[in-house]
């Protein structure tokens, strides 16, 4: 029997780039309450830019796993001091950032399992990690491990018809093995290996959690087809030992994963019987909260994701050079097609400090004041080694010349720079739309945005035109910890009512979404013209 309230509620978690944010909903899925911890803001000590440190090596970027404990401590204060009723809450699940792996130590079980009540997670686990620092999704340092893990099995095609992506620098397979070969003391001494999503998971249930498979998509590890590890490629990047550190054969989201640890019980009066669902990755968890069938999701987090929930299909697609195939989180009968950029909303930032004095109102009257295709020039900018296409970087500049094709140049003129980084960034997803789309399916009709970006309106309309579709957003721009929430909610119907499927459970909440800004024809014409000559800038790039 599930735990019952005569008020339940739900809590889910969304462990990103730069905030742990926290929605809570209620029996009808309505939020009840939000509250986030922004890393840099309000845990200054640990010293990082936007939630993570670069370096020492090139390419590499982590996260300080004990800021991410001190960060769920203030959470669950910043929720005491809004008056959150803890013990209502019978149900928790939640998101992380995808590909980001936490290395814990022996001593991990042990101290899981014994958390004193009297004293905060930070200062009782920060012996159960076997490395400080988790390698984040932002990394590009694994190159080589990615060439050798593409090798091992037949080249790139072969492992994105395995694993629905070719190797990816980010891919917690290559991560794991540089970890191997670098820090081989560190590497042996490690008990178990979690995703971002599974950490946040095993600290509600005082012990290992399992990888749910939506977020073991991204790994370069599983058989995106079955969910299961895939033993030769397990080998490749963590030797004969990492089976046993990753644990159990990955889960599907909505399963019952047990009771949470006591120590949450002692120390913020949370419900005992409160159970904890697996917490999967922050874009699979913003399908589940937003999406349904004909619906496109954008993604303006720290990265810009596009995602489309897509039939199943029997074979990863073959046009996986850039986009990746993901395991659905609560169906084998699903997958998810998306585009990821490593340059979303930090580059965004650049071009607003740079050329808009650091405010957005600034950013957003440069766009309006230029008109749409701004006069045909394009700035493409790449702070960030990007994922699309892979590893350019730098800013570069184009004009397009009388014979339509464009011209590089050396900068645009100081007002064009906020409409070139949009138009840029938009166009790269409009010209590999069609390339993720399965071949039955029908056009899209809406886009769904979600994330710190979406609340934006000048980009929410440059959204709409450029896609040529309507733009809509939730309730909340928090969709991946709305998702969730909606989690923890399925895994607690299921317990007493094992054959309610999701949809069944989110009836008409999915109407709960908000049309914010609709195409005009005309500027979308415009826009589907354009994507050539960006596409021959891009060229250019890749080039260059
Ligand atoms: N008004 C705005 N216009 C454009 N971007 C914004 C605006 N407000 C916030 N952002 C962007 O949102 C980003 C954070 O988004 P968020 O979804 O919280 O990221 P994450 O989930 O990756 O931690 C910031 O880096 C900032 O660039
Ligand atoms: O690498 C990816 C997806 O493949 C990123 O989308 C991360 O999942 C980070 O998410 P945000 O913090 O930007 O939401």
């Amino acid at each position: 029997m599930a735990a019952t309230t005569t008020r339940p509620l739900f809590l889910g978690l969304d462990l990103s780039t730069q905030q742990l944010k926290g929605v809570i909903i209620g029996q009808d899925s309505e939020i009840v309450h939000e509250s986030a911890v922004h890393f840099d803001n309000d845990l200054p000590s640990y010293g990082t830019k936007n939630g993570a440190i670069k370096g020492p090596g090139e390419g590499e970027v982590t996260s300080p796993v004990t800021m991410w404990l001190d960060a769920v401590d203030l959470l669950m204060e910043r929720l005491k001091a809004a008056g959150v009723s803890f013990s209502d809450i019978v149900a928790i699940s939640g998101a992380g950032q995808q590909h980001g792996s936490v290395y814990w130590s022996a001593e991990a079980e042990r101290l899981l399992a014994n958390l004193d009540a009297s004293r905060s997670l930070k200062s009782q686990l920060s012996g159960a990690f076997s490395l400080p620092r988790a390698p984040i999704w932002q990394d590009s340092s694994t190159s080589k491990e990615c060439q050798e893990l593409e090798a091992a099995v037949g080249g790139a095609q072969a492992l994105a018809d395995l694993t629905g992506s070719r190797a990816y620098e980010r891919f917690t397979g290559s991560q794991i093995a540089k970890i191997r070969h670098r820090y081989p003391k560190e590497y042996a001494s490690t008990l178990r290996i979690s995703l971002v999503s599974s950490f946040v998971a095993s600290l509600f249930l005082g012990q290992f959690a399992p990888i749910e498979v939506s977020d073991g998509s991204g790994m370069n590890l599983m058989n995106v087809l079955t969910g299961r590890w895939d033993d030769k490629l397990l080998e490749t990047c963590g030797g004969s030992a990492l089976r046993s550190k990753l644990g159990p054969e990955p889960v599907l989201g909505g399963a019952n994963l047990g009771k949470l640890s006591i120590w949450w019980t002692m120390r913020w009066g949370f419900n005992p019987e409160c159970i904890v669902a697996p917490f999967t990755g922050d874009n699979p968890a913003t399908v589940v909260a937003l999406s349904g069938p004909g619906d496109a999701l954008l993604s303006l987090g720290t990265s810009t994701t596009f995602l489309l929930s897509i039939p199943p299909a029997k074979s990863a697609p073959k046009r996986t050079t850039t986009s990746h195939l993901l395991t659905h989180p609560i169906t084998l009968d699903a997958q998810l097609a998306m585009l990821c950029y490593k340059n979303g909303a930090l580059t965004r930032e650049y071009i607003r400090d740079e050329h808009a004095s650091r405010h957005w109102h600034i950013f957003n009257e440069l766009v309006l004041e230029t008109p749409p295709g701004n006069n045909g020039r394009f700035g493409l900018y790449f702070t960030l080694p990007e994922i699309i296409p892979p590893n350019v970087i730098g800013n570069h500049f184009f004009e397009t010349g009388p014979d339509g094709l464009p011209v590089r140049v050396d900068n645009l003129p100081e007002n064009a720079h906020a409409r070139a980084v949009l138009e840029s960034q938009l166009l790269s997803i409009l010209s590999r739309i069609e390339g993720i789309l399965p071949e039955s399916s029908l056009p899209l009709h809406r886009v769904l945005i979600s994330g710190g970006g979406s609340a934006n309106d000048v980009i929410r309309q440059l959204i709409a035109d450029v896609f040529g579709i309507d733009v809509y957003i939730s309730s909340t721009k928090e969709a991946a910890a709305l998702g969730g929430a909606l989690l923890a909610k399925y895994a607690w119907l299921l317990v007493d009512n094992p054959n309610t499927s999701f949809e069944e459970m989110v009836g008409g909440h999915l109407a709960g979404t908000t049309r914010v800004a609709t195409p005009r024809a005309d500027i979308h014409d415009l826009y589907e013209k354009l994507v050539h000559v960006y596409e021959q800038c891009e060229e250019i790039v890749i080039r260059s």
